[in-house]
């Protein structure tokens, strides 16, 4: 049995894979040998199709042929319909065509005065013309269905992928192996969805031209159709071998290639630019990026010779074949077994069904190549899915007191917990803090609180009730969040903050836009800007514009204070912000009696007020208390309240 695709096998003649491995070597002398640039798991589609026999793809064939139309039903029942049925019925006026054209071919080589042979053929040239014409207008018309369906499926696809990836728990982000699926799913599950689509019509439609014109043989003379099919087989066959070996080129080159996305994106990248610049990085990068393309282009030369090579050889066997077809043609048409008309249309039938079966090979290869693609996509949207919160429970709309019981959170693959069994009340109005050295687990304290992490042990619960038990959403929004890594998301500055609760009705109480960027401090900064509110705030677009570090973290503490939620979680909310604008942000800050703070800070002095001080060590809560308390007792928080106290003082002194 024929192999579609092969094993690889790595020998020293192995060209392209010993290109490969010359270009990793020679890059791990430059340093740039990441790890990351390993094959990953991603590859293994790859490999499966490099080993897989034209037999095991027969054999799933039909289910990849009957799951891509029911992808296209169920995206657009009617171009689906025209895609697929306009194609059979242009497969009918093949063989229509190639029947009238035998009935034209046959009058003109009867008996008789040459006038009256054309007259006589005239009805049957009409059907055939009239078979073209409606057969060029079917095809036309199909592949205008089919091409509809492409950016209709694409865009199908690509909403469900992005609503499910905004949808999923904050967790499974977490989790090194859904990000990398997520990450293989947009980078070639997701397209190949409409390509899938696009292969099986691309099949049916040879499938079709093939059996249209075997009909018409049949119908003409049964004796030709083993000729059709011995000329056709040289095509079939360079189609295939074709196929294999761009593929396997393809996947000896792949690091390579990788490789080059990689430069490519530091050379021209706005975030990178300015450290390029600054270690003068541009001549290393060009030497690294010169020496790979100069191994690809290599490598793409020799594939553009083998190609050429294994063409030339197809057209010789092709030709040979012919041959052999002529030539039992002829032995046929001397022992009286076949007329002169209808071995002049098995000629033409020769033609249509080649093409024909080309493109029905190249569409099962690439057919079951990209299911394998596609499939991925399937599974990381099931499990997606099984990570993504039910949106069901009890309604709240807020909280007299949160109590955290025993909770816990173990990030995946980490040895020890994040968050170490803590207890702990907030209540209504409180400004409480969380202190604790670099990694004591305070961020992820407060995600837990946030409930943007569910603990992997432990209960937490609003007034007696079991969060697990509340509606997501509704728990959701009475939270509000400024995080300590905000992304500088590329809208205007207005829409910047209005994000923080984009959905609230106009006649809705709450803070405007501007009442939270002055409570933010950042009314003056926004007021300056070209544009005012309505500044675009991503550099990459025409007159956008780019803030320091300390101008966000104001933007995102304005989003914070509009958003109005019941708890306000302000996990270092003042890092990158001048002494003036941290003056204003703790004045708004302050007690209120229906809003609830945590906040996480380093700088000691801004928690000096806060009601609760809870003092976090290895995941671990070390000490409670407010700050007097805490400082009359020996214990982290005394220490590292003189640590800082002490700089100052010295710097007064
Ligand atoms: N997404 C994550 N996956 C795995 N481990 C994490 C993740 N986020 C944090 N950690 C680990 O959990 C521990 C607690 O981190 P956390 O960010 O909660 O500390 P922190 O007290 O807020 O630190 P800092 O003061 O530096 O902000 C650290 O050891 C950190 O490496």
């Amino acid at each position: 049995m024929a192999t579609v695709i092969g094993p690889r096998r790595s020998t020293p003649t192995d060209e392209p894979a010993a290109e490969a491995g010359s270009a990793e070597a020679g890059s791990a002398e430059a340093g740039l040998d990441l790890p990351e640039l390993a094959d990953g798991g991603w590859m293994h589609h790859a490999t499966e199709f490099a080993h897989t026999s034209f037999r095991s793809v027969a054999r799933r064939l039909p289910r990849l042929v009957r799951e891509a139309i029911a992808l296209a039903w169920a995206t657009n029942r009617r171009d689906t319909l025209a895609a697929i049925g306009l194609n059979l019925a242009a497969g009918v006026m093949t063989t229509l065509g190639l029947l009238a054209t035998t009935g034209v071919l046959r009058e003109l080589f009867a008996a008789g005065p040459t006038p009256d042979r054309v007259r006589a053929a005239l009805p049957a040239l009409v059907l055939a013309a009239a078979a073209v014409a409606v057969k060029g207008t079917l095809t036309v018309t199909a592949g205008w269905a089919q091409a509809r369906l492409i950016p209709q499926i694409n865009y199908a696809v690509e909403l469900r992928l992005f609503e499910t990836t905004t949808a999923v728990e904050l967790a499974a982000f977490d989790d090194a192996g859904f990000a990398e699926e997520m990450d293989r799913v947009r980078d070639r599950g997701m397209a190949e969805a409409a390509s899938i689509v696009d292969h099986t019509v691309n099949l049916i439609t040879g499938v079709v031209g093939v059996l249209a014109t075997a009909a018409a043989v049949t119908v003409i003379q049964p004796v030709l159709l083993p000729c059709l099919l011995l000329a056709a087989v040289p095509e079939a066959v360079t189609a295939v071998r074709m196929a294999r070996r761009q593929y396997l080129d393809m996947l000896a080159r792949i690091n390579r290639r990788r490789r080059m996305w990689m430069l490519a994106h530091l050379m021209a990248n706005r975030h990178t630019a300015a450290e390029v610049r600054a270690y003068q990085m541009r001549d290393f990068l060009l030497a690294e990026f010169r020496r790979m393309m100069t191994v690809e282009t290599a490598a793409l030369l020799r594939l553009a010779r083998a190609q050429s090579r294994t063409r030339a050889v197809g057209m010789s066997v092709g030709g040979i074949a012919a041959f052999a077809v002529y030539a039992v043609l002829g032995g046929l048409l001397l022992t009286g077994v076949v007329a002169l008309a209808a071995a002049a249309t098995a000629l033409l039938a020769l033609q249509s069904a080649r093409s024909s079966l080309a493109l029905a090979v190249y569409a099962t290869n690439n057919l079951y190549e990209d299911a394998l693609y596609y499939q991925d996509y399937r599974d990381f949207l099931d499990r997606a899915d099984s990570r993504t919160a039910a949106g069901q429970g009890r309604p709240t709309a807020g909280f007299e007191h949160i109590e955290l019981d025993r909770v816990s959170l173990r990030y995946p693959d980490t040895d020890a917990p994040a968050v170490d069994e803590v207890s702990l009340t907030i209540r209504r109005g409180e400004v409480i803090a969380l202190v604790g050295e670099n990694g004591s687990g305070k961020t992820t304290l407060a995600k837990l609180i946030a409930g943007l992490y569910r603990p992997t042990g432990g209960v937490i619960r609003w007034d007696g009730v079991d969060v697990a038990e509340l509606d997501p959403a509704a728990t959701a929004a009475q939270v509000a969040v400024m995080t300590q890594e905000w992304w500088k998301f590329p809208f205007t500055a207005a829409q910047n903050i209005r994000i923080g609760r984009h959905d609230r009705p106009p006649d809705a109480a709450g803070p405007t836009v501007e009442d939270a960027a002055r409570s933010a401090a950042a009314h003056d900064m926004i007021a300056g800007l070209p544009f005012g509110y309505d500044t675009l705030l991503a550099r990459e677009f025409k007159n956008g514009h780019d803030l320091s570090g300390g101008q966000w973290q104001r933007l995102v503490a304005a989003r914070g204070l509009y958003r109005d939620a019941r708890l306000l979680i302000c996990d270092e909310p003042s890092a990158a912000l001048d002494a003036r604008a941290e003056h204003a942000l703790f004045e708004h800050l302050r007690r209120r009696p229906d809003r609830t703070v945590v906040l996480i800070t380093h700088r000691l002095a801004n928690v000096r007020h806060a009601d609760q001080i809870f003092v976090m060590d290895h995941g671990r809560l070390v000490q409670q208390g407010d700050h007097d308390t805490l400082m009359a007792a020996d214990g982290p928080y005394r220490e590292l309240f003189e640590l800082q106290a002490s700089g100052y003082l010295a710097a007064t002194e």
